[in-house]
């Protein structure tokens, strides 16, 4: 698909109106506490918990993620939030699992779909789809290689469409030009034959988010998409991120760009410890007083060496988010 095409509305969300002010006008008439329902939720989740020995990393009570919207997950470095990605997406399982004998109540439901434990194939069936902090690529393969890996109708995974070539045969043709849709718009149709090991780290980004919009997902869930992307790279991918939501995908994405987050999202949700503590519109949630203690709280005994630079960064941007609060409330 080119960028002046009109872009096909993913089948879920064809009742929906992509009107983002109108979208947003709805959001600010929400209150601002952790678990508030949404006007037309496409996720929900109740009491998912993920514990690693003594130690409970996800805990969350409740959440709704708004359809259509752009909801930004952040929170200091080990809040839980990609633990949280990886439980919703199927790529782990909750300690308060449902299972037949015991077990708990873990229960979230996607798009009007119960889920439980869920495998992350069929996540991705269901329209949930999401990218790793650290790229993925699988740089021994060509870029075309890797974005059909993103297809969740791979005739090869079919064993009654398999056998019958001609089935098969036109489900790769359309899966081919898809792909070869996406890498355009991705501007990375040029390197469709290159291996994607040879791509720089922003065009691997890319190459991510592209592979994951194969399967016309209705939800987009990216892990930190602009970590190690170049300024150059950055407007293109947050222009990328704003057009999915235009289009319908609904986007939950986990940044610590706060520049980024203020910029794009129409909601944000908070985590510390496991979680939920704050929600609400960017200009307001992160001056939050639980936030703000949330981010100093996490490093005040903690010595920030090198490796911490990017928790820096979100500290520093909240500092500076209190201070001009502080200087307008003073005028
Ligand atoms: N497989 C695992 N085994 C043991 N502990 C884990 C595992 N995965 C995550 N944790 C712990 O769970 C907590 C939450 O980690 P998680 O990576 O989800 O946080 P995060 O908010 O995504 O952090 P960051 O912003 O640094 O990526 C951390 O204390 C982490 O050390």
């Amino acid at each position: 698909m080119s960028e002046t095409q009109a872009p096909a509305k993913p089948p879920a969300d064809e009742n929906y109106p992509y009107d983002r002010e109108a979208l947003r006008a709805q959001l600010r008439t929400l209150e601002q506490t952790p678990g508030v329902s949404k006007p037309d939720p496409i996720l929900t989740v109740e009491r998912i918990e993920r514990r690693f020995g003594g130690m409970t990393a996800v805990n969350v009570e409740h959440l709704e993620v708004q359809r259509g919207a752009i909801t930004a997950l952040i929170g200091p470095n080990g809040a839980g939030k990609t633990t949280f990605f990886n439980l919703i997406t199927g790529f782990d399982q909750p300690s308060n699992a449902k299972r037949l004998i015991g077990g708990g109540d873990a229960q979230w439901t996607f798009n009007g779909r119960t889920m439980r434990r869920t495998g992350a194939s069929q996540a991705a069936r269901a329209g949930m789809v999401r990218t790793f902090q650290l790229t993925k690529a699988l740089s021994r393969m060509t870029v075309l290689q890797n974005m059909l890996i993103g297809a969740n109708n791979q005739p090869g995974e079919n064993l009654f469409v398999a056998p019958f070539k001609p089935l098969w045969a036109a489900r790769e043709r359309e899966n081919i030009e898809r792909a070869k849709d996406l890498l355009t718009r991705f501007k990375l149709d040029a390197k469709i034959d290159d291996m994607a090991g040879d791509l720089s780290g922003g065009q691997k980004k890319l190459l991510e988010m592209a592979r994951a919009l194969m399967s016309n997902p209705a939800m987009i869930m990216l892990d930190e998409p602009m970590a190690g992307v170049n300024p150059a790279l950055t407007q293109s991918l947050l222009d990328h991120i704003q057009a999915l939501r235009d289009e319908g995908t609904t986007v939950l994405f986990v940044e610590h760009d706060m520049h980024m987050v203020r910029h794009i999202s129409d909601w944000v949700v908070v985590m510390a410890q496991g979680e939920i503590i704050a929600e609400g519109l960017p200009e307001t949630v992160m001056t939050s007083q639980a936030v703000v203690d949330a981010y100093l709280g996490a490093h005040h005994d903690k010595d920030l060496g090198d490796d911490e630079a990017i928790n820096t960064a979100v500290i520093r941007a909240i500092e500076t988010e209190i201070a001009e609060e502080v200087e307008e409330e003073s005028r």
